[in-house]
């Protein structure tokens, strides 16, 4: 029997290009187990990706913020902290770098994300004035409340699926993974994981991003034969 399996999506079911891997599809789908898609992006990115895959609505999104299991909703905490700092971010000058629509944030309940080409000594500094974090994924840099992480939110998830977080694998490439790693009970970084994943890991894949992952997934099966 396969344990229940939490998963990130950037770096991890993506290519090095950032678009989802079509050969992971099979395996989230046929997964004997519980999937539990845990992402540092907003909302409707893991809500559409469950839609379209056909697999159940259980998510975790804004590293941590929101979780979902069917339909049960819980949001963890607000946005007013990150987006004073992203106010702030604004009156010194910097833009978020995501243009007029601004679809990374435009959903975003409890955090507020800056693209990584912006200056982050400024966003850390009034981030810290606010009792904030600044965490970089590799793909954006996220302002949060540093109480919550994918790890808090999948020990919610696992409660209300009726699992102990410890029976879960999870899969992952960055720093916002770290937490989620350090509770579970088995965690893979993809070869491409920064340095905070890989060393809260228990195992890090030959193969990178979406290769790794199915390598990961391929070892947790073989595991528990
Ligand atoms: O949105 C990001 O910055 C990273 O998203 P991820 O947690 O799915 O890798
Ligand atoms: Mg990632």
């Amino acid at each position: 029997m396969v344990p229940p399996l939490a998963v990130d999506i950037d770096g991890t079911l993506t290519d090095g290009d950032g678009a989802v891997d079509p050969r992971i599809f099979a395996a989230l789908q046929s997964w004997g187990a519980p999937v539990v898609v845990a992402t540092g992006k907003a909302f409707p990115y893991p809500v559409a990706l469950a839609h379209f895959l056909r697999i159940e609505r259980t998510v975790i999104a804004e590293n941590g913020g929101i979780s979902l299991v069917g339909d049960d909703l819980v949001v963890h905490g607000d946005r007013t902290g990150a987006q004073a700092v992203a106010d702030a971010y604004r009156e010194r000058g910097h833009d978020l770098g995501w243009g007029e629509l601004d679809l990374t944030n435009r959903w975003r309940e409890t955090e507020v994300a800056v693209s990584r080409d912006r200056p982050l000594e400024p966003l850390e500094a009034l981030a810290a004035e606010q009792g904030l974090e600044v965490v970089d994924t590799g793909y954006a840099y996220h302002v949060k409340d540093p109480t919550i992480s994918k790890g808090r939110a999948l020990a919610s998830v696992a409660d209300r699926l009726g699992y102990d977080v410890t029976e879960f694998a999870a899969v992952g490439d960055s720093q916002n993974d770290a937490h989620m790693f350090e509770t579970v009970g088995v965690a893979y970084a993809v070869a491409n994981a920064d340095e905070h994943a890989s060393a809260a890991a228990d195992y890090v894949t030959d193969a990178a991003y979406a290769d790794g992952f199915l390598e990961a997934v391929a070892e947790i099966e073989a595991a528990s034969e």
